[in-house]
């Protein structure tokens, strides 16, 4: 029955034409058939990683990995590490002045033990000796940051990159915001480093950083915080700085940091005192100013809001959404919230890493 019924229609056909159509389908079909296959046992079938290949002796890029030696691996905080890798001379980047090195910039890692691969920042950038440091954390049921704390100097490891995180522009921005939490402390060490600590800096440019810990053990390193610290002491007009502890003791601290420590969290009123925005609450006494100083320049003039601002937010999800709102579907920007929505900033004001 059913070959009659598949028969039929060929039995009826006699014109030439209609039976080199009915070929041409076939064979489309047939077509169609075996690249669906393909395609999709190329997505399905249980096997190796099949992201970028690795090769040996071959300069720094984003579409291969590169074998890299790990030289050091010293522990930074309580389930925070600081990774030096040495990426080998014929490895080291082609073009050292390439626009693709200037701040800010990530790497891949490969996890070879369960081929995955996680975005990394170096601290520094890449050093002339082709050195990257990295502060990595180990979440409890994190695979590839525990897979980086288990190793060892003399390990390699595979990395790929620079991928631009955010295409940072010397003398675009008057000023500069950065608002962090844990290790999202990472790719403003390397802005900070690359433009103001190495003197890159445009004269009008200032930064502001304000940093997030859960506890004083869980701040960066002293060896990463010490110099901003010193910079923003000595040019207060390019840097100022403010680290934030969940409950803070100041007597725990150390003393080069009590200056800029705040116990508890960033927020609204954090950020609105450390940027010097007014907090809209209406008095007298500033009604009374106001009335006194209209005709002469307004405080608005020198509101951070109306320059050329740029705020960057780095940190875990919970605290990017509660600053700048969520991210949008596949960690697109999404809207500006949260607390810079509140305080008055907008979109193309703010941008979440
Ligand atoms: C551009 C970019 C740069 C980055 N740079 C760094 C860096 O310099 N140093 C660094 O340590 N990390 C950095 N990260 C984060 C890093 O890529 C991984 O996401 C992180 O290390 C977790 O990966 P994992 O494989 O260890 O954990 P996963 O296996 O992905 O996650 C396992 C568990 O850990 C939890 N978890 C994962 N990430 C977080 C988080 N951020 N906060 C709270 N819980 C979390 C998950 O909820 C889950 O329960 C960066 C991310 C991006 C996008």
């Amino acid at each position: 029955m059913i070959r009659s019924r598949l028969l039929h229609p060929r039995l009826l056909s006699t014109s030439p034409s209609t039976t080199s159509r009915y070929r041409l389908r076939l064979s489309t079909l047939a077509f169609l058939t075996t690249t669906s296959v393909l395609v999709s046992s190329y997505f399905l079938w249980p096997s190796k990683y099949r992201g970028s290949p690795t090769f040996n002796h071959q300069p720094l890029s984003p579409s291969y990995f590169i074998p890299v030696t790990v030289s050091e691996n010293s522990q930074a905080g309580p389930d925070l590490a600081v990774l030096t890798l040495s990426i080998p001379p014929d490895s080291h980047p082609l073009d050292k002045h390439t626009s693709s090195l200037d701040p800010i910039w990530s790497i891949f890692i490969k996890d070879d033990d369960i081929q995955v691969e996680r975005p990394y920042t170096p601290l520094f950038g890449i050093g002339k000796d082709g050195v990257i440091k990295l502060w990595v954390k180990r979440y409890p049921r994190g695979e590839v940051g525990r897979w980086l704390h288990s190793k060892q100097a003399g390990d390699t490891i595979e990395i790929r990159g620079p991928l631009k995180t955010f295409p940072f522009h010397q003398g675009k921005w008057d000023e500069v915001v950065m608002i962090s939490g844990g290790t999202g402390f990472s790719p403003f060490h390397q802005l900070l480093f690359r433009q103001l600590l190495r003197g890159n800096v445009a004269a009008s440019t200032r930064f502001t950083l304000l940093h997030a810990s859960r506890t004083l053990a869980e701040l960066p390193p002293l060896s990463l915080l010490q110099p901003l610290i010193d910079f923003a002491v000595a040019h207060p007009e390019h840097l100022r700085l403010a680290l934030f502890v969940d409950g803070a003791s100041r007597a725990l601290a150390p003393k080069s940091i009590v200056k800029h420590l705040e116990a508890g969290r960033i927020d609204k009123s954090s950020i609105g005192h450390t940027l010097g925005i007014p907090d809209g609450a209406w008095s007298w006494s500033s009604w009374i100013s106001n009335l006194w100083t209209s005709g002469q320049p307004k405080i608005g003039d020198s509101d951070i809001r109306k320059k050329n601002v740029l705020v960057l937010v780095c940190g875990p999800e919970p605290m990017v959404a509660t600053i700048a709102g969520p991210y949008g579907r596949n960690y697109s920007q999404g809207k500006v919230g949260g607390v810079l929505a509140e305080l008055g900033f907008k979109a193309g004001q703010v941008w979440k890493l």
